[in-house]
């Protein structure tokens, strides 16, 4: 559990992911040769977490341009895009030039997403300001938006040039995000690394602890997670897939609150839902789908769901990309760290999981 030292997690060959106290100066190493302009995408609310990258990219000689943007998921659509695309049009945004996403998921898989299209790809920068931001949503070049259908339904895989996780934005996160964020975190602590897990459960309020090297160690012990992932299977040709369990159901979730539950929140539901789903195909036990109730109720996430029929989430979880035709396909665990796919499951069997995580 280092203190102040800068963590280097490599992400295959491709990018750098930087773990550590004010590594968001660090932007202007990594900005490409020839770029000069700069896009800097960030929460409308939140322009001071972006001032300090604004002013460093300045400092290095680019032409800055700030992209506002409305808050949370509300930056996810396709007119948020366009009002950018504009900007950069405006700016005469060539292929050399630069996308920085500084926020949390909604805000990097916006700016990615602008990114992967503006031109046909220009390069991007995440400077993650949320924990899910860096422990996922920055890592792994899935950008995209929502549509009146579902989420990320629209979106590309567009890697970026490096990832810049500054462990001083999360003095100022809201605790309910923080832990939000956490649920991704359990989720590869679930799917690969137990000791994720563990860290947690040995002390739940202090891995919540802005500051805390438990924290720290539980933020680079996810991001090694997915950087493994990703780096082996950037397309989700199918390991991958691994990194969506209990979104499925979450998502259907999300969109059904209309986006007003957090991303995390509505991960934990659907990890629990997940849970249940294995143990009644047979495939782990009660004292598994309990430690999933445990750990996520000791971060005070939600473990249960009664807000929908199952019949209204099921129209939107048919619409998840892991489907194939009209096969629905999970990610199920057939023992701690052990992830699996469940292909076409019989709605009887949806429809108990679905009761057993009923409030
Ligand atoms: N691309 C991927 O692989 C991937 C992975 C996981 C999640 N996601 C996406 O990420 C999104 C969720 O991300 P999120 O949980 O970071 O939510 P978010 O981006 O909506 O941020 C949550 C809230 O925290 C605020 N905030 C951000 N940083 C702050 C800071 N340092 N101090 C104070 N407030 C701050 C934001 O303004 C917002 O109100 C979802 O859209 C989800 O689909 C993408
Ligand atoms: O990186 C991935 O792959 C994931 O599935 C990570 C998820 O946590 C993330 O929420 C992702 O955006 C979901 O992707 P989707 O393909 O189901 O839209
Ligand atoms: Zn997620």
């Amino acid at each position: 559990m280092s203190a102040e030292a800068t963590t280097v997690i490599s992400v295959g060959e491709d990018y750098d992911v930087l773990v550590g106290h004010g590594v968001s100066h660090e932007v202007v190493d990594l900005v490409p040769v020839g770029a000069r302009r700069a896009l800097v995408v960030h929460p409308e609310p939140l322009a001071r977490l972006a001032d300090p990258v604004v002013a460093a990219l300045e400092g290095a000689g680019l032409e800055v341009i700030t992209g506002p943007v409305p808050d949370a998921e509300a930056a996810k659509t396709i007119d948020v895009a366009a009002r950018l695309w504009s900007q950069m049009g405006q700016a005469e945004f060539t292929r050399t030039d630069l996308v920085v996403g500084v926020g949390g998921g909604s805000v990097t898989d916006l700016a990615g997403f602008v990114a992967a299209s503006w031109l046909r790809g220009v390069p991007v920068i995440h400077v993650p300001t949320t924990v899910l931001g860096m422990v996922d949503a920055a890592v792994g070049g899935k950008t995209g938006v929502n549509t009146a259908e579902g989420k990320n339904l629209v979106g590309a895989f567009h890697v970026p040039v490096g990832v810049l996780c500054d462990l001083d934005s999360l003095k100022t996160l809201p605790p309910a995000d923080l832990r939000a964020g956490l649920a991704e975190a359990v989720k590869g602590g679930f799917i690969a690394d137990p000791a994720i897990l563990e860290l947690v459960e040995a002390d739940p309020d202090d891995a919540v602890r802005p500051g805390s090297p438990r924290l720290r160690e539980v933020i680079e012990r996810k991001i090694r997670v997915k950087a493994q992932v990703v780096a082996a299977d950037l397309l989700e040709s199918h390991l991958r897939e691994i990194l969506n369990y209990g979104h499925t159901l979450g998502h259907a979730i999300e969109h059904h609150e209309h986006y007003r539950m957090r991303h995390g929140e509505a991960v934990a539901i659907g990890m629990v839902f997940a849970a249940e789903l294995s143990s009644r195909a047979g495939r782990i036990d009660d004292a598994l789908v309990q430690r999933h109730r445990d750990v996520l109720a000791a971060l005070r996430l939600p473990t249960g769901y009664a807000d929908a029929t199952f019949d209204q989430l099921y129209t939107a979880m048919r619409r998840d990309k892991k489907s194939r035709g009209s096969l629905l396909r999970f990610v199920v665990l057939d023992g701690l760290a052990q992830p699996a796919r469940l292909e076409g499951p019989s709605e009887g069997l949806l429809r108990a999981a679905y009761a057993a995580i009923g409030r």
